[in-house]
């Protein structure tokens, strides 16, 4: 999916998050979005992604050659987040089925492969509220990075990981991403190595209202 933003501003009452953001992303590139603790890197995915109502500018989207309405942009969307939750009073497999129905897993990639992808095998009964929570990170990644959709959000995706749970995120990432838009929220440089461009949410902060 490409993403077209143009003059983009988000504000939260008297305080702009971000201004002035005019910027083209492309299938098949991993953007590193950057800052400091508070900067807006959160705010700024889910603007970008339709979440969250810009301020002022525009957002066009455009997929396989056509263009998409906002209101299509979740569909066509796979998030991972330290702030979207899981359905904890699930088993993991009662959560794979549940969650596959409305965000099919990618064409050959089935339930059983992803839980071994996530070696989460041995948990396939358990409630998903007793999971660790680096089993709890590993179940949101492996959803998100084996969903079948070409927007691909990943905000700080290391959290909660260990460094085999990282180097398990950077080798199930760079397996997955191809033809991708992938937007990647990060503070940890080894996380974001993949990425082949940046973007720096305090070049975008524009003069504070009076
Ligand atoms: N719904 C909201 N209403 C008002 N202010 C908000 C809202 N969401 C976020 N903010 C504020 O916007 C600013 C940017 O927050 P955001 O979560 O986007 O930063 P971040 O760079 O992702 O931070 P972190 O690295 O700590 O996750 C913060 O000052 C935050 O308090």
């Amino acid at each position: 999916m490409q993403i077209d933003a143009t003059g983009l501003g988000k504000r939260f009452q008297r305080d702009w998050i971000y201004r002035g953001l005019t910027r083209t992303f492309r299938p098949g590139s991993a953007t590193a979005v950057l800052g400091p603790n508070g900067a807006g890197k959160s705010t700024l995915l889910n603007t970008l992604s339709g979440q969250l109502l810009p301020t002022e500018g525009t957002l066009a989207y455009t997929l396989a050659g056509q263009p998409l309405a906002v209101e299509a942009v979740p569909r066509h969307l796979a998030y991972a987040a330290p702030y979207l939750d899981l359905l904890e009073e699930l088993t993991l497999t009662e959560l794979l089925r549940f969650h596959t129905q409305f965000k099919p897993l990618r064409p050959g990639v089935s339930i059983d492969g992803l839980i071994g992808i996530m070696y989460l095998e041995g948990a396939r009964q358990r409630l998903v509220r007793e999971f660790s929570s680096g089993m709890k990170q590993r179940l949101k990644l492996g959803l998100a990075l084996y969903a079948d959709a070409p927007l691909l959000l990943l905000d700080e995706p290391t959290t909660n990981l260990d460094a085999t749970g990282a180097a398990w995120f950077q080798e199930h990432v760079r397996a997955t991403r191809a033809g991708r838009t992938v937007l990647l929220s990060s503070n940890v440089p080894a996380e974001y190595a993949f990425c082949d461009a940046e973007l720096l949410v305090t070049d975008f902060q524009g003069p504070r209202p009076r």
